[in-house]
């Protein structure tokens, strides 16, 4: 089993745990009195903005701990203060060391989109997301099917989030796309083998269909690679480590910026 399936496996397990916990009558509940959401797309394309979704990431499985002695809500501010379009908030809890508190914390501090990073897998993560101040979800083609992927992005779309979908080739990309994507994200890193190139985004970047906006995410640690990207036409890009490994990350982030 590679690690991507591990993952899924315990995701599985975690989501019929939190049914026990909270139905999905209770959950929609909370949504029904829910609150305006920011639109990813409007933010990617904002040109007082930077395009960068900026990631909050304590630890990976393929790096370990990357810094666990930062707190979520200076991180978070310091991004949005950068110039972050919108914030990534982790929230598994046994590979990443997230949790929905990070997100709940991000969320009150910050007015910017923040994005529920997990991996969704069942309709349950979805008003949740929604139900802890979520505005955009990440869809992850590598794990699930093309219709999941139609049904989560259509009942998204219907809760007024923005739907993130991430593919990492072609043929991910053939079978996934549908007309509730707001935007197509091509991850540079293998999640099966954790292998990483930039080049996954540029060989995919024509075939991307041009009514969707695109991100790059991953690996990105040099500013020179975002004018690379950019060129490729790429609207945004997703960074997590490379900020996350700083003492400082938001200070990291303003300093990336002022070398674009
Ligand atoms: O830390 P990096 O290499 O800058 O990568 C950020 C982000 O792209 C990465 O965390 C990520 C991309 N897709 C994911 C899916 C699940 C969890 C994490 C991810």
């Amino acid at each position: 089993m590679n690690i991507l399936d591990t993952i899924v496996a315990r995701k599985k397990e975690e989501v019929a745990e939190a049914k026990k916990l909270k139905s999905i009558a209770d959950l929609e509940q909370s949504v029904a009195f829910g609150r305006q959401t920011y639109s990813l797309r409007d933010f990617l394309v904002d040109p007082t903005k930077t395009g960068i979704i900026a990631e909050f990431k304590r630890k990976s499985p393929s790096k370990g701990i990357i810094n666990d002695k930062v707190s979520v809500e200076e991180v978070t501010t310091g991004y949005a203060a950068a110039g972050a379009s919108a914030l990534s908030v982790l929230t598994d809890k046994d590979f990443f060391m997230g949790h929905e508190d990070d997100l709940i914390a991000a969320r009150k501090v910050n007015q910017i989109p923040v994005l529920r990073k997990d991996f969704m897998v069942d309709e349950y993560q979805i008003i949740e997301a929604k139900s802890i101040g979520a505005d955009i979800i990440l869809l992850i083609a590598a794990c699930l099917t093309q219709q999941e992927i139609k049904d989560f992005a259509k009942l998204a779309k219907s809760m007024g989030l923005s739907t993130l979908l991430e593919v990492h080739g072609q043929e991910e990309l053939d079978y996934s796309i549908n007309e509730y994507i707001d935007v197509v994200g091509v991850n540079n890193r293998n999640l099966k083998d954790f292998t990483v190139s930039i080049d996954t985004s540029l060989k995919l970047a024509e075939t991307i269909p041009a009514e969707f906006l695109k991100i790059s995410e991953s690996a990105i640690s040099n500013p020179e690679t975002i004018k690379v990207l950019k060129k490729a036409g790429f609207n945004g890009f997703l960074i997590g480590e490379n900020f996350m490994k700083t003492e400082n990350p938001g200070k990291a982030m303003a300093e990336f910026i002022s070398q674009l």
